[in-house]
């Protein structure tokens, strides 16, 4: 990626995409996989996340806010920097403190499950934001969070149960856009089948294909 002008720089947005432990992530979609093939999907998912927010042009640095050094190389071969998480903290208290070392300039914190997402989205849903202090984009089940977006300062992170309800009740305003790759995060198994119809990301493709049990001829 070419180093835009600082100014250019300023009005784009920086990615924060918190990852935890990839043994103990995606828990939910247990039941149908094993341990080593939730955690190949986990990271093929953040992988595809990753790329997809830097093809936007309306982001200019994606980093990754976790303990796993396995995602945290993975995510940096992409481009993409390092916040370490050394536990001890919840995840809105990392998000937090990730977003502060960001000096200036819009946050966006980015679910890293969201294989389907395109950057012409998450560039549509950045303008859709411009005007408005803090926003969110509520998730395909309509009761969790996506992204939020809003200044380092300002972010205020309640991701968790009913996240959707608890960041617009603290005053940030959804935004409605059409965006169904952006809205689609995989936490179980019937996401993950609709994110299969949807048409994933090529890392996630790839992860699918070699669970002949699952397997997947979509790819976008
Ligand atoms: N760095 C960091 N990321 C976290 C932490 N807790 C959760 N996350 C990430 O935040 C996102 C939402 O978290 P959860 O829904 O709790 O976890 P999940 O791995 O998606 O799914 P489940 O294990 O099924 O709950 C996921 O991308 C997690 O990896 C944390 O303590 N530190
Ligand atoms: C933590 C959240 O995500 P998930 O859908 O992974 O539970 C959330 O939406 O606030």
């Amino acid at each position: 990626m070419s180093a835009a002008p600082a100014p250019l720089q300023a009005a784009r947005a920086h990615v924060l995409i918190a990852v935890k432990d990839l043994r103990h992530a995606k828990s939910r979609l247990g039941p149908s996989l094993t341990a080593d093939e939730r955690a190949a999907l986990t990271l093929a998912m953040v992988q595809d996340t990753v790329t997809a927010a830097f093809s936007s042009e309306a982001v200019h640095a994606v980093t990754v806010v976790t303990p796993d050094a396995v995602v945290a190389a993975a995510a940096g071969a992409l481009g993409a920097a390092h916040f370490p998480d050394r536990g001890g903290d919840d995840l809105n208290a990392v998000l937090t403190a990730a977003a502060r070392t960001v000096l200036s300039g819009r946050i966006v914190a980015l679910q890293g499950d969201l294989p389907c997402l395109s950057g012409p989205e998450l560039t549509a849903a950045l303008a859709a934001a411009r005007p408005l202090r803090r926003a969110v984009v509520v998730d395909h089940h309509g009761t969790g969070t996506s992204a939020l977006i809003a200044e380092s300062h300002d972010l205020d992170p309640r991701f968790g149960l009913d996240s959707a309800r608890r960041h617009i009740d603290s005053g940030a305003t959804a935004l409605d856009g059409d965006w169904p790759g952006l809205r689609l995060d995989v936490d179980t198994p019937g996401d993950l089948a609709a994110a299969i119809a949807l048409g994933p990301g090529p890392a996630t493709t790839r992860a699918l294909l070699s669970m002949d049990h699952i397997g997947s001829s979509h790819s976008r």
